[in-house]
């Protein structure tokens, strides 16, 4: 059909009569475009529709299927564009089907080696960026435009951005401020006379551990994570609600319950943080109504301890007093219930997991315990119980702890970080809503930065002085604007712990010197089922 010629006078003066002529004109052409195209696909789709049979049906199938993995893989290009190298994935998954469920911390050193310091890789919806370098770790972690948290939709959708963790923007800097001075008031300081409060709190949670253990120790070896997540759970409590539990009350058991189960359910669940429309898929759907459950029950019990709050100096009643305050201005009730879990949740899980690596590692390298038994017994002596001043005087058993978080570090990738605008790492393009992994793991088993990085050995943390050294390669905590404020209150936990418990016990690894060294990998790697005997010292 041939197109109507559309004849436009020009003169120098355009009058109204001229647009209305040339509005009719265009929508004669208009018209009659869309008749004639509409005319010829529906003789075509006849045309198409006497003559289909089946094949034409697989053929249209693969032909679509085609254009769909085109127009991925372009635009693939195009998204990832500037950014660093990495490997292919599939559509959809991206790389997710090679990332090894189980130990994704090792799937991860594969691509170092294969790939570098930096890569990029896509994980279903999300693309990430794996640092694995000291440096780029260091340039990464000390940018502002860094310092949100990935697009994980389990988290961040779950989360609608409450609580600490996944949080982002003012209201994580007003939150974070007021929880990091929360914890120098309860006394999870360096110096100063509030620090002795936190030490008292936490040898009345040891003081219960020997207790435990001595009621159960000449039964024969056992675990003692049952006993350890009761006392430091306990100790959390406190300093999170203002109260402890006894062991078998029933809400405590359900809580820690939870806890565990979250942990690993979270893991289970997580394909859904990189393929949101999973789901519509029955077992998710069982999976993520059970979270919000517990979420929900959880949220349930603070409210009651805050109705029942009557206690000072504690988390929980300062939050209370800010609320009524009114001065903040991200106070609230839902808010106060994710930071509440997330404090009691973060304080406690990692803890715990790298203070029963400390143990494990303890009783496989009796010759590593006895120099920290010699050390601890001569600056602090036999049946007395230890306090912060003899921490800088006990160098190796610190260095003890040291090399355990770095030879099992309890976030292996990390707590990833997304990026909140455009921004740059080592001069590779980093697009707004970008993940960013920090590889704890490799940076912790690099042998470019550790001799025999698989040999567990405290020394290499003590430098020719007798001091304690760290590198920049080992980063358990993170560094920069977001990094682990809690890492005070961790390194007293643990040295308080320890020296305790090497001056109490002598650790004895019952069955396989492997056992439970591989790990279980939830949101922490925390040590795999092993027993231990606590034989007292004389
Ligand atoms: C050995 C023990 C611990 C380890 C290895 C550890 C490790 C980490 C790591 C790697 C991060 C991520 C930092 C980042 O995103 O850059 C983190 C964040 C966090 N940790 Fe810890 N942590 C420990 C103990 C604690 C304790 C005792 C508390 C509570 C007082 C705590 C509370 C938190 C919170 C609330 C965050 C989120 C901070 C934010 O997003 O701004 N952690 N921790």
């Amino acid at each position: 059909m041939a197109m109507p010629l559309v004849a436009i006078h020009f003169d120098n003066s355009i009058s109204f009569d001229y647009f209305v002529e040339l509005f009719q004109e265009l929508k004669t052409l208009l018209v009659n475009y869309v008749t004639a195209n509409l005319f010829l696909s529906t003789k075509y789709l006849f045309d198409f529709l006497d003559n289909f049979n089946l094949q034409d049906l697989s053929e249209i199938l693969i032909a679509s299927l085609v254009l769909l993995c085109v127009t991925v893989f372009f635009y693939y290009l195009w998204r990832t564009r500037g950014m660093p190298p990495g490997p292919w994935g599939l559509p959809l998954v991206g790389y997710l089907p090679w990332i090894d469920k189980d130990k994704p911390y090792v799937s991860m050193m594969e691509l170092y080696q294969d790939y570098g310091g930096i890569c990029t890789i896509r994980l279903g919806e999300v693309v990430a960026i794996v640092v694995s370098e000291p440096h780029y770790v260091k340039e990464a972690l000390s940018q502002e435009s860094l310092t949100g948290r990935a697009p994980l939709w389990l988290t961040h959708g779950l989360m609608n951005n409450n609580g600490l963790i996944a949080v982002e923007g003012p209201k994580w800097r007003e939150q974070r401020k007021f929880v990091i001075n929360c914890l120098k008031n309860l006394g999870a300081v360096k110096v100063g006379e509030k620090r002795a409060v936190m030490e008292k709190r936490i040898l009345g949670g040891i003081r219960i551990t020997f207790q435990m253990i001595d009621e159960r120790r000449e039964d024969g070896p056992f675990d003692p994570k049952q006993i350890l997540s009761h006392t430091i759970g306990n100790i959390m409590n406190t300093i999170v609600f203002g109260k402890s539990f006894d062991l078998d009350d029933h809400t405590w058991v359900w809580l820690q319950h939870m806890a565990e189960e979250g942990v690993k359910l979270v893991g289970v669940a997580g394909p859904l943080n990189f393929m949101p429309y999973l789901r519509i898929l029955p077992q998710y759907r069982k999976l993520l109504d059970f979270i919000k459950n517990g979420q929900k029950r959880t949220h349930d019990v603070y409210r009651s301890i805050a109705n029942e709050q009557r206690t000072k100096d504690n988390i929980l009643s300062y939050y209370l007093e800010a609320i009524a305050s009114g001065k903040g201005e991200y106070f609230d009730e839902a808010q106060m219930l994710h930071l509440l879990a997330d404090m009691f949740g973060a304080g406690v899980d990692s803890t715990l997991a790298t203070y029963r690596w400390v143990l494990l590692y303890l009783a496989l390298h009796p010759e590593v315990q006895e120099r920290v038994y010699e050390e601890v017994s001569s600056v602090i002596g036999k049946g007395k119980e230890p306090n912060m001043d003899h921490f800088s005087m006990c160098p190796y058993t610190e260095a003890t702890i040291l090399e355990t978080m770095r030879i099992r570090p309890v976030v292996p990738l990390g707590i990833p970080h997304g990026a909140t605008k455009d921004t740059q790492i080592a001069g590779f393009r980093v697009p707004e809503g970008t993940m960013i992994i920090v590889n704890q793991w490799t940076l912790h088993h690099n042998p470019k930065y550790w001799i025999n990085p698989e040999e567990f050995e405290p020394k290499r943390f003590i430098d020719s002085d007798g001091c304690v050294r760290r590198k920049d390669s080992f980063n358990p905590f993170q560094t920069g604007k977001r990094s682990c404020f809690g890492e005070e209150l961790a390194k007293m936990v643990l040295f308080l712990f320890t020296s305790s418990m090497v001056l109490r016990y002598r650790l004895q690894l019952e069955g396989s010197s492997s056992a439970g060294l591989g790990g279980e990998c939830g949101i922490t790697l925390s040590p795999g089922q092993h027993s231990i005997s606590f034989v007292l010292r004389q």
